[in-house]
């Protein structure tokens, strides 16, 4: 069984995620998506983070009605900040009849060749892109890389910064979140200041 891991900080999980993370599952070799919450991404303040299991939940409720797509809480027991190259390391130890492909955005592709042990990560892994709307260049090594797989899907322009700043400004964000979130979201008064 092939997976593709999608990890982010999700907070909180938007219909972004999801178009990319259902696009990839119905328009690649990969059976599922396990949508992997990071406690703490290693280029990011963990300051303005909703805690762990709550964007654990987000993503459970975002997901719930989708066969192929799962949350997964694996990075949670791991240490942080949480480098990528360990826990697919942990992973693919944790379940040996799978392998496991990550997802990720051409911004993420741009800063790659700054994550640890990168080189490990395509050596074991083979990656799939998506296009995304960022500054800077791609690292020429990663130009027709075998690993590398290029995905046509669509380009939502929609961040979960966005999303807490129009919360917190009063603004109707409903329509960039599934339903089930954004109550859980109103009533748990989530990033209302
Ligand atoms: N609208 C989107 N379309 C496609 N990919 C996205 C979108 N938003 C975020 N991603 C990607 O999904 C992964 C997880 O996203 P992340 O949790 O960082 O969301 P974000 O909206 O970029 O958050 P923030 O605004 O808080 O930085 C990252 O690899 C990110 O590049
Ligand atoms: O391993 C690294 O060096 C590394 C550097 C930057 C980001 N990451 C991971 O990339 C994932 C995407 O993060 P984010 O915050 O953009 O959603 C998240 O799981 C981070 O831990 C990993």
């Amino acid at each position: 069984m092939k997976i593709g891991l999608y990890f982010g900080t999700f907070n909180p999980i938007h219909i972004g995620h999801l178009i990319i993370a259902n696009h990839m599952v119905e328009n690649s070799d990969l059976d599922e998506i396990w949508m992997v919450v990071t406690p703490h991404n290693p280029f990011k303040k963990k300051s303005s983070l909703l805690d762990n299991h709550h964007r654990l939940e987000l993503v459970y409720k975002a997901t719930e009605a989708y066969d192929k797509i799962k949350p997964s809480d694996i990075e949670f027991k791991l240490p942080q900040p949480n480098y990528t190259v360990h826990t697919l390391a942990h992973i693919s130890d944790m379940y040996k009849d799978k392998e496991f492909c990550l997802i990720m955005g051409e911004d993420n592709l741009k800063s790659l060749h700054k994550w640890k042990n990168y080189e490990t990560i395509l050596e074991h892994h083979n990656i799939y892109v998506y296009p995304r709307i960022a500054e800077g260049k791609i690292d020429s090594q990663f130009d027709n890389h075998p690993k590398i797989t290029k995905v046509a899907a669509p380009i939502v322009q929609i961040s979960s910064t966005m999303i807490r700043n129009g919360i917190k400004d009063n603004k109707n964000m409903k329509p960039l979140l599934t339903n089930e979130v954004w109550q859980y979201i109103d009533e748990m008064n989530f990033y209302r200041k």
